[in-house]
C-alpha cells in the first residue's frame, strides 16, 4: 500500500519511522510519503489560511495550496487513489472502516489545521477521486495530524506481514468474527506470581476449552463495565439471527 500524507507539521509523522510500520516501510509493505504543503505557496510567507468568509472564529486553509497539492500528489495517470480528509464533522471511523481501507491500493490523507479546508477543495477533489471525510471520535483536536496518525496505524497492522501474529489481528476487539465485538479481558505474562498477585490458575491449566470460556467470560465481564452498549448490539444481532432462522 502506498500511502501520501499532505501537512503543513511533516515531522509530526516520525512515529510512522518506528516499530511494525517503520519495519512495513523497510520491508517495502508500506510506502509511506510526507508532503510539505507550504510546498505549494506562492508567496514569501507561505501562506496557507485566511480568514473565513461570513466571519466567525478563527482561520480557514486556503484552497490554492491545497488544490495545487493534489493535483502533484494524486493527479498522476493512472487509477487515482482513495483521498481521506479527517475532520470532526467526519463519518465515525470505526474497525470496519479501517478493513475496507485497507484494502485500497492507494491513499492520500489531507491534514487539516485552523478551522478547516476551504470547502472547494473537497468539492475539486471528489470530480477526479473518492474522497472519505471520517472523524476518529467525539472531541475536537487542533488539526488533522493525529487522527491521520491513528488511521494509518490502524490500517496499516491489518496488511499481509506488518503483524508478526496476524492471529492478533483477527482476535482485536472489533474485528469482524472474533469474540463478537467483545471487548478483550485481562491478559497476564511470566512471572506467574507477582507483588502478591497471582495469574488465574485456568490459564496455568493447558485446558484449552477452559481458558476459551473464562476469556469469553471475562471478555463479557468487561464489555458490560465499559461498554454495555455493545452487550445490547450484541443481543439484538444474536436475535435477528435466530429469528432469521427459524
Ligand atoms: N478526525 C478528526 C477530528 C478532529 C479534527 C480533524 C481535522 C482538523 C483540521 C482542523 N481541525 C481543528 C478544528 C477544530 C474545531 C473545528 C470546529 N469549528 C468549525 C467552525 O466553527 C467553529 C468550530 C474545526 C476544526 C481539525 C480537527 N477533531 N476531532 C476529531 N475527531
Amino acid at each position: 500500500m502506498r500511502i501520501d500524507i499532505i501537512t503543513i507539521f511533516p515531522d509530526y509523522f516520525a512515529p510512522l519511522e518506528l516499530s511494525l510500520i517503520g519495519k512495513a516501510r523497510a520491508a517495502g509493505i508500506l510506502d509511506i510519503r510526507l508532503h510539505d504543503l507550504r510546498s505549494w505557496t506562492r508567496d514569501r510567507h507561505n501562506t496557507v489560511d485566511d480568514t473565513p468568509y461570513g466571519g466567525g472564529p478563527g482561520m480557514v486553509m486556503k484552497p490554492q495550496p491545497w488544490g495545487e497539492a493534489l493535483d502533484a500528489v494524486a493527479g498522476g495517470a493512472g487509477a487515482p487513489p482513495r483521498l481521506v480528509l479527517p475532520t470532526p464533522s467526519g463519518t465515525p471511523f470505526t474497525q470496519e472502516r479501517a478493513k475496507r481501507l485497507s484494502d485500497e491500493p492507494w491513499l492520500v490523507f489531507a491534514c487539516g489545521r485552523y478551522e478547516g479546508i476551504d470547502a472547494r477543495v473537497v468539492a475539486d477533489a471528489e470530480r477526479r477521486m473518492p474522497v472519505e471525510e471520517l472523524s476518529i471520535g467525539d472531541y475536537v483536536l487542533a488539526g488533522g495530524e493525529s487522527a491521520t496518525l491513528v488511521i494509518v496505524e490502524t490500517v496499516s497492522r491489518l496488511l499481509p506481514g506488518v503483524l508478526g501474529n496476524a492471529e492478533s489481528a483477527v482476535q482485536d476487539s472489533f474485528a469482524a468474527g472474533a469474540m463478537e465485538h467483545l471487548l478483550e479481558g485481562p491478559v497476564y505474562t511470566k512471572p506467574a506470581h507477582w507483588r502478591d498477585q497471582e495469574v488465574p490458575p485456568v490459564l496455568l491449566s493447558g485446558d484449552h476449552g477452559a481458558v476459551d470460556r473464562w476469556r469469553r467470560h471475562e471478555a463479557l465481564r468487561k464489555t458490560a463495565r465499559n461498554r454495555p452498549e455493545l452487550l445490547r448490539e450484541l443481543a439484538a444481532r444474536r436475535l435477528h439471527e435466530l429469528e432469521r432462522s427459524d
